[in-house]
């Protein structure tokens, strides 16, 4: 038997230990979690009928070790535990910003990196995995069994990481903010919309798209509702016109973001 173990069980460790669960990826038996504030993983390990313990045991238990803290605090998690971190062991860490050559450095475990999203708490989440240098190809099934289990795994290179964690991972965060917005300036036309029901309907309409965008490009469906000399292009234009600025600032300062957190934690790779 394969034992498990989620050290930081906030939204990504308390996400996956459940629907890692909740799809049989894992069994209950299997799992192991702890947190820095205790209570939290107890109780997290009551609603899933899992083990709840400190750092120290669940890293002595796990033979697959999910390390799901800021990065900022995963420095200090591996010291704690580094000396039960031996190459039997496969350390899965979801942080970004902490590289592989780091993780590698501090133990002497197997590493992976998994950058999961928020939609992998529905089954449809991108994670992004990198596998270490001294992971198998045991290793390369068993984190693509895990993460297939909610959504779609795909192995990137390391330095892709940056760019497509802020595409997949902090997308869920970006694709609503832009939402709100549109939600609201509908609400302020004067046409008495009320906010909320102008969300609820930008929701609907996300689903329906999304279902449709599993069978088209978006190309074509922009083509599909912008009717030649109709309304939609008129729109789409001024989209076409503005965004792009708006997403050359998002990507400088979530990259100015990156390179701080990595100077932070001693992580900058040249
Ligand atoms: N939230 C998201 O959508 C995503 C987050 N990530 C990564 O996941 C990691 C966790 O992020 P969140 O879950 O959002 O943060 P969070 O703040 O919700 O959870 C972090 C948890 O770690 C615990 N913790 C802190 N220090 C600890 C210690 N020494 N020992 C045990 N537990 C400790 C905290 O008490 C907290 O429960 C980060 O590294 C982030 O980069 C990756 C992809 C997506
Ligand atoms: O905002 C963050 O730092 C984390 C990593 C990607 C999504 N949430």
């Amino acid at each position: 038997m394969t034992a498990y173990g989620i050290i930081g069980t906030g939204h990504m460790g308390s996400m996956l230990a459940e629907e890692f669960i909740r799809r049989g990826a894992i069994n209950r038996e299997e799992l192991w979690v702890s947190n820095r504030s205790q209570e939290k993983a107890q109780k997290l390990a009551r609603k899933l009928g899992v083990r709840a313990a400190d750092n120290l045991k669940v890293a002595e238990r796990s033979d697959v070790l999910f390390l799901c803290v800021r990065p900022v605090d995963l420095k200090g998690v591996i010291a704690e535990t580094s000396e039960l971190l031996t190459p039997e062991k496969l350390i899965v860490s979801v942080a970004v910003d902490f590289s592989l050559r780091q993780l590698e450095s501090l133990c002497r475990a197997r590493a992976a990196r998994a950058i999961p999203s928020v939609a992998s708490g529905k089954g449809l989440g991108v994670t992004l995995l990198v596998l270490g240098s001294g992971a198998s190809e045991d290793d390369r099934s068993l984190v693509f069994r895990l993460f297939g289990s909610i959504g779609w795994p795909v192995e990137v290179a390391e330095e892709q990481l940056e760019v497509l964690s802020d595409l997949t991972s902090s997308g869920p965060a970006y694709i609503s903010a832009i939402l709100r917005e549109f939600a609201l300036e509908a609400s302020m036309r004067g046409a008495g919309v009320d906010k909320d029901l102008a969300e609820q309907l930008i929701k609907k309409t996300l689903i329906g798209t999304a279902a449709l965008l599993e069978d088209e490009s978006f190309d074509d469906l922009i083509a599909m509702v912008a009717t030649r000399g109709g309304i939609t292009e008129e729109g789409a234009k001024v989209i076409e016109a503005l965004s792009p600025e708006m997403f050359r600032q998002l990507f400088s300062a979530t990259s100015a973001k990156h390179r701080l957190v990595k100077d932070r934690i001693g992580n900058v790779e040249e």
